[in-house]
């Protein structure tokens, strides 16, 4: 079973692939391992899936903090993972770690101590006797100590698979396609996380088959600073319309708080503050037209391009299931896309001045990440979105959005 596994080091947000083999056929040396100096020696700690999501997701986040504190600063943590080419769910994750011959003791020391306290799974890895290629040995559970060197697999390069590792387990971790899923891992957190208690005592209490509203329902989304405040409120007023930001403003006092938790938990958390958005459309959508500032296309796309690294190629593929909307949440009457030249957004974002999330400010500075939320905004379906140049004057981007409204929803 080993031996079918692929294991993926991140180094500079780009993926490398390795294999382990028992005998070596004269393969090449995994790129991971080339440009390693003689002595140093590498390891690799993988996290257990244990049957509570939560706590394996909680304990991946607080082992990167615990790595960082107490490891030699001269040791070099990469985010890792293995799993099984084409096979759903079957992503591990966990650190890879490069140390020289001053640092091996004490990260041996601290990888000792966590395999015998925590859920996680060491390797070591050194060159050969030939000096040429490397094997893995994987540490035993209950002694703590190097498995007989005898034993070891070679480590062999793996090619790349199709998409990256991580959409193997997008679903439902990272993207929830129904109120239940999202709900079961808010309920879940509820025993650890105080502030979910809160959470779920603000969402409906089923998903309600309310009536189709009277009005059109019209989302605009885009990245930040892409105009979508600006539009908002003149759709508001020159529509009479109701405008409702998302995620909904009952769930701001907990927003900043579910920022910090692994994405397991805080995507849930948007999940969810769709569907009471969606509760909240149902009853103003009755009276007048309703605008909302962001809605699942966002929850989905951060989600999909936080999940997965590198370039656009390693987003799940075009008509994945991915990229369906949940078959259980309010399909709006039309989606608009704001979209603006990188230069002009970071002028607009200078010119506002404000702080930005994390995740904004990861936007600013890698421009991978912006590339794959825009492509993963524009595989989204049902409903897919209308894509609107937003770099026109405020006035000109919203008589071109009203266009669109009154072509699609007659009013
Ligand atoms: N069409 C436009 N042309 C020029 N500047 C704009 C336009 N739309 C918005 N802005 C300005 O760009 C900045 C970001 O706009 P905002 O509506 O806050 O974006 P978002 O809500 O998408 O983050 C604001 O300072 C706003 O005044
Ligand atoms: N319905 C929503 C709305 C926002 N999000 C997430 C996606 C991003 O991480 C942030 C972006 O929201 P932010 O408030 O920073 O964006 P704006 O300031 O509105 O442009 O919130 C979401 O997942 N689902």
């Amino acid at each position: 079973m080993w031996c079918s596994r692929v294991f993926s080091v991140e180094l500079n947000g780009a993926p490398f692939y390795f294999a382990v083999k028992e005998k070596h056929l004269g393969e090449d040396v995994p790129r991971v391992f080339r440009d390693v100096q003689n002595r140093d020696k590498c390891y690799s700690v993988l996290v257990y899936c244990s049957r509570d999501r939560i706590k394996t997701a909680k304990f991946y986040g607080e082992l990167k903090d615990k790595l960082l504190r107490d490891l030699p600063p001269e040791c070099r943590l990469s985010p890792m993972s293995s799993f099984l080419p084409k096979v759903r769910d079957s992503l591990v994750k966990g650190y890879f770690l490069k140390g020289n011959s001053d640092t091996s003791s004490p990260i041996e020391r601290l990888l000792s101590d966590l395999i015998q306290h925590d859920p996680v799974l060491v390797c070591s890895y050194s060159p050969a006797e030939d000096g040429q290629q490397w094997t893995q040995h994987m540490w035993s559970e209950t002694a703590s100590q190097v498995m007989d060197v005898a034993k070891g697999y070679y480590v062999v390069p793996s090619e790349a698979p199709e998409y990256h590792p991580s959409t193997l387990n997008i679903i439902n971790s990272d993207v929830f396609y129904s109120f239940d899923e999202a709900y079961d891992v808010m309920k879940k957190c509820g025993d650890i996380i105080p502030e979910a208690k809160a959470v779920l005592e603000l969402l409906p209490s089923r998903v309600e088959a309310r009536n189709k509203p009277d009005f059109p329902v019209i989302v605009i989304e885009g990245l930040d600073a892409t105009g979508k405040t600006t539009l908002t409120e003149s759709l508001k007023d020159t529509l009479g319309a109701t405008l409702l930001p998302s995620p909904p403003e009952c769930l701001s006092p907990w927003r900043a708080h579910f920022d910090q938790e692994p994405p397991l938990i805080r995507r849930a958390f948007y999940a969810l503050g769709n569907y009471i958005s969606a509760d909240q459309i149902g009853l103003k959508g009755m009276k007048t037209p309703v605008i909302v500032d962001r809605f699942w296309h966002s929850t989905a796309a951060y989600a999909i391009a936080t999940a997965v690294s590198g370039p656009v190629c390693n987003l799940p593929g075009e008509g994945s299931e991915v990229y369906c909307w949940p078959s259980d949440l309010f399909q709006p009457s039309l989606v608009v896309l704001l979209t603006l030249d990188p230069e002009e957004r970071k002028r607009r974002l200078r010119n506002r001045g404000q702080g930005k999330t994390d995740e904004e400010e990861e936007l600013d500075h890698n421009q991978l990440f912006r590339l794959r939320v825009e492509e993963a905004y524009r595989r989204i379906s049902g409903p897919a979105c209308v894509t609107v140049d937003a770099s026109p004057s405020a006035d000109r981007v919203l008589q071109q959005v009203l266009l669109l409204i009154r072509g699609k929803c007659h009013l």
